[in-house]
């Protein structure tokens, strides 16, 4: 059978109406610009994008050059799109409305354009997420607190991730599907359909350097997990951490597991270390989709509350019954404090 290409995918879904033309064109040209990306990557240290870019953004985080790069590729092919009434980024301060006199639509895009920048120098992979909210009705210059919606309003979300392979992770709210650039052809092919994440695990993926700083609940889980056998789970657990959040989920996609960034006394006050909006909730909409689940420990990721645009949460997401686990620990201690 003749492989199936993404913009075949992409017209089947318009076709059954799963979704519309406006979307269905968006997501091509995020596809389009994820696709330069991981050329630039590629090119590695041949393309002269290694390095720092001597700047910091909103987060007060040095920037890498591909993280310029990356961004200002999303930034340009999107501007000019034709479906979008504004967008917003993990490297801009604030969001940015589509010019009155550029071709609009009704939606919004989020990205953080390059996760994981601090892999790019080691060559290890790294990848681009991306969140599709509708602009309200009657906003035609969208502001931040017009993206401030809970993921469950997400129309799409989906990564890129540049690895061995590059590859295109989305959801619609139809199941989560994997395409595989074919470098020759230059096209997204459908490798994966209807992911489904395994219910069970046996492997975690947490910075175990921070473990000092965590507050108790998370202290007397991952103590649960490194009991093994002989502990209250019965089980002996595997640990992964590649530091690239879309690794270590493409990883949980591909075979299972809990991925999780906790608040620790070094991000406490900021709320956590990743961001809601353009990390948090996309993922927790590939991953819900895939049959996972996505949790900040004390609730559903996807129903929190947004309150500004770069605002940052605990994570724990992948395998069901595991994230259900980390639930149980917060919410025992809850009630005995
Ligand atoms: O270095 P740490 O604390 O392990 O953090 C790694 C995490 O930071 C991230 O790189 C996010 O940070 P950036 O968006 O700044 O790249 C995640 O991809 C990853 O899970």
């Amino acid at each position: 059978m003749k492989p199936t290409a993404l913009s075949r995918h992409l017209i089947e879904a318009q076709h059954q109406g799963h979704i519309n033309a406006d979307l269905r064109l968006l997501l091509e040209v995020v596809a389009r610009a994820c696709k330069s990306i991981a050329t630039a990557v590629g090119k590695g240290a041949l393309g002269g994008v290694l390095g720092d870019a001597g700047t910091g953004n909103v987060q007060g985080e040095a920037q890498k050059k591909l993280d310029v790069l990356s961004n200002e590729i999303l930034l340009e092919a999107n501007e000019w799109g034709g479906h979008l009434a504004g967008l917003a980024s993990e490297e801009m301060d604030h969001a940015h409305a589509i010019p009155n006199n550029y071709p609009r639509g009704n939606y919004l895009l989020l990205f953080d354009p390059l996760d994981g920048s601090s892999n790019i120098d080691v060559n290890v992979s790294v990848g681009t997420i991306f969140s599709v909210l509708r602009c309200p009705d009657g906003v035609t210059e969208p502001r931040d607190e017009h993206f401030l919606q809970p993921g469950t309003e997400q129309v799409a979300a989906g990564y890129c991730v540049y690895g061995p392979s590059t590859m295109l992770v989305l959801s619609f709210g139809r199941g989560t599907h994997a395409f595989t650039l074919d470098r020759e052809q230059g096209s997204f092919i459908l490798t994966r359909a209807d992911i489904r994440i395994p219910e069970e695990t046996q492997e975690f993926a947490i910075n175990m350097s921070n473990q000092r700083h965590w507050e108790a609940p998370m202290q007397a889980y991952i103590d649960e997990l490194l009991a093994g056998k002989t502990g209250p789970r019965g089980k002996d657990f595997n640990m992964r951490w590649v530091a690239s959040m879309v690794a270590d989920v493409h990883r949980i996609l591909t075979r299972g597991g809990v991925f999780m960034y906790p608040v620790d006394a070094k991000c406490r006050d900021k709320g956590g270390r990743l961001r809601l909006m353009y990390e948090a909730n996309p993922m927790a909409f590939i991953v819900e989709q895939a049959g996972g689940a996505c949790s900040t420990g004390r609730g559903r990721m996807l129903e929190v509350t947004p309150e500004a645009l770069h605002q940052r949460v605990p994570v724990f997401l992948g395998s069901k019954n595991e994230v259900a686990q980390a639930e149980r620990h917060h919410r025992e201690h809850d009630a005995r404090a």
